[in-house]
């Protein structure tokens, strides 16, 4: 077992007080250490973990945030680009958005080629850098590049070509990009924003490169419903209440329903297009790049045969779901036996599917055209699709979260076990507490946790085990097909109750407990443990307790890791102490 190494004082000092001891007379501890040791801070790509002061100058509106830096720049430089007029070809950049339906980046991009009767050229950007950054997992590549295999042949009909690159260095994207554009003539770029610091700041820098080109770079909202900033508290501010945001989520959409609406399509390309662009048409899709290649050859089937790409698919998942789950939707979604959920995670997070619409089929299928009426089902599936919502807006208005940083910073002071033995068996499914077992080996074979687990597991990562919680954060990127920066930081900040809207840390879930109330007969765990499969009645939940171990023990299931009361008193303990010594203010914002 590799020596425990505890975090006495984790804040890291600003470089003018690096050396400034605390009261009692002991240095501050360099937390950048650790976080950097156990890869959740990657120095490769960023600087060492942010001190709660910044994150504080980000809450006293001290710092403009990315987004604002980006809205800013657009709006400064809209008449300049406006003068600018169509070249000999428009083009649309795919990032998070690879679909033709309902993408209004697209269809702007379509209806200005449409304008001068020029070509609509496509591009997707593989960026290896940017994947190894954002710990994209190798499923979700793999599930990317299928996509574009479809995307590819579904414009290809409209005589749309799609140019598809690998850029070794993430920071030759930007400078690829104007090359071809430049090459083709193109004088207008659109794309669809994506909500993370890094990619906010690049289309920002982008946006300023290309004017000075001539050419008008064109990012829009179209990943969320309501765009960040459209919804405020009382007190002018961003929410980072849930319920009180849901309600205004559903007031602006009712008083807005054309948020709701689609876009068509894009138009077909001039038919010239195919021979001009002859070389693009003929390329074909790249492979992996090798940090992120699936080298498991039954592996890469399975993910293809249990998560098939292309936004065709998820139009089907839609509309299987609204025709025959999401009655009863409200009632099921917390079993995870019951396969009662849409899984159209992986379609929202690639953007092979709108959450836009998401949300209008549910409408749509409703006795009520009112977001919060009609069935219980209905209702509850869009709240759920609007908790994907919420945490953008989480994300945009407190930009430090995507900076290692917890929503309440101040909770960066616990003092976090790094036990890599706990942690492996965590990851591997051997904690000997089945129903955590279950949920980290369908991770591992699928690619995708039920909901309801995903909270289990996380909870006894940060809370049982008491370990640095952004270890399990990165473990779910690097793993499931669903990744997606915001609703994975805001799922963990909620279960290791650091984040935004979080569990209170003195509620502790009982692995026991919500093993018998969502799994009462057992029936996920034998799937997916099947060392337990033959153990019979309620001893599934606790095989070495209630079923005396016999059985377990022959069939090689481990021991518990941990007593779950005595890791709850030391998470109390320890969560209390984390608090205690903060400086810092409870909570970053406006708490409604
Ligand atoms: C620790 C933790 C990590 C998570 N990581 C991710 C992640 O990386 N990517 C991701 O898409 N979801 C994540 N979730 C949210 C949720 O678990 C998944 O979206 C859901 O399990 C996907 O299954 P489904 O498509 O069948 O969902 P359904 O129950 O059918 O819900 C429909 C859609 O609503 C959205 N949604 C549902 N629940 C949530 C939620 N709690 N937070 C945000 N959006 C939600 C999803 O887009 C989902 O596809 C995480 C939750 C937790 C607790």
């Amino acid at each position: 077992m590799a020596p425990k190494r505890k975090a006495t004082s984790p804040v890291r000092p600003s470089p003018s007080k690096k050396t400034k001891p605390e009261s009692n007379g002991e240095p501050k501890f360099d937390h950048s250490r650790i976080t950097e040791k156990s890869g959740i801070v990657q120095r490769q790509f960023y600087p060492p973990e942010m001190s709660n002061e910044r994150c504080q100058q980000y809450n006293n509106n001290e710092i403009p945030r990315p987004i604002e830096v980006l809205e800013k720049t657009i709006k400064g430089t809209k008449v300049d680009r406006e003068k600018i007029q169509v070249g000999e070809s428009v083009v649309h950049w795919y990032k998070r958005d690879l679909r033709t339906f309902d993408n209004r980046g697209l269809r702007l991009a379509s209806e200005k080629a449409k304008s001068k009767n020029v070509p609509l050229i496509c591009m997707f950007i593989v960026s290896p850098q940017d994947y190894e950054a954002h710990f994209t997992s190798p499923a979700r590549v793999d599930f990317d590049l299928r996509t574009l295999e479809v995307l590819k042949s579904d414009l290809q009909e409209k005589n749309i070509p799609l140019y598809v690159a690998t850029i070794d260095k993430r920071k030759d994207v930007p400078g690829h990009i104007l090359e071809v554009c430049e090459k083709w003539g193109a004088k207008h770029i659109f794309c669809n924003i994506e909500y993370e610091v890094d990619e906010l700041r690049r289309e920002t820098k982008l946006m300023k490169q290309c004017l000075e080109k001539g050419i008008d770079f064109h990012p829009v909202h179209d990943d969320v419903v309501v765009p960040p900033g459209n919804l405020a508290s009382g007190a002018g501010k961003q929410y980072s209440v849930y319920s009180p945001w849901l309600k205004a989520w559903i007031k602006h959409l009712h008083e807005h329903p054309n948020m709701l609406d689609a876009a068509e399509p894009p138009h077909d390309n001039p038919d010239n297009a195919k021979t001009k662009y002859k070389d693009i048409f003929e390329k074909s899709i790249p492979t992996a790049p090798p940090s992120k290649a699936i080298k498991d050859a039954e592996y890469k089937q399975r993910l293809s045969s249990i998560w098939p790409a292309g936004e065709h698919e998820a139009q089907t998942r839609l509309e299987r779901f609204t025709k025959e789950k999401i009655k009863n939707y409200a009632s099921s979604r917390n079993l995870p036996a019951a396969n009662s959920t849409s899984l159209i995670s992986v379609h929202l997070s690639a953007g092979t599917l709108a959450a836009r619409t998401a949300v209008r089929a549910a409408r749509d299928t409703n006795s009520s055209r009112k977001l919060d009426a009609g069935s219980a089902g209905h209702g509850t599936w869009i709240s759920e699709i609007a908790w994907r919502d919420f945490y953008k807006h989480v994300l945009a208005n407190w930009p430090y979260i995507c900076m290692f940083k917890p929503f309440k910073y101040e909770y960066s002071d616990i003092e976090w076990e790094y036990n890599d033995e706990h942690f492996q068996r965590w990851c591997d499914g051997k904690t000997g507490f089945p129903i955590v077992d279950a949920a980290m080996r369908q991770c591992l074979y699928m690619g995708y946790i039920h909901n309801r687990c995903r909270m289990i597991v996380a909870s006894f990562l940060a809370k049982d085990l008491l370990l640095d919680w952004r270890l399990g954060e990165k473990h779910f990127m690097e793993h499931l097909i669903d990744g997606d920066f915001a609703s994975n930081n805001g799922g963990w900040g909620f279960s290791a109750s650091t984040g935004v809207d979080p569990q209170p840390y003195f509620r502790i879930f009982n692995p026991l407990l919500q093993s018998e109330k969502f799994d009462k007969d057992g029936e996920y765990i034998r799937k997916w443990v099947p060392e337990l499969a033959g153990i019979e009645g309620n001893a599934i939940h606790d095989p070495y307790g209630r079923g005396k171990g016999k059985e377990a023990e022959k069939a090689g299931y481990p021991k518990p890791i941990v007593d779950h009361k005595t890791a709850r008193a030391r998470a109390l303990e320890r969560y209390k102490g984390g608090l205690g010594r903060s400086t810092a203010n409870v909570g970053g914002g406006v708490h409604n």
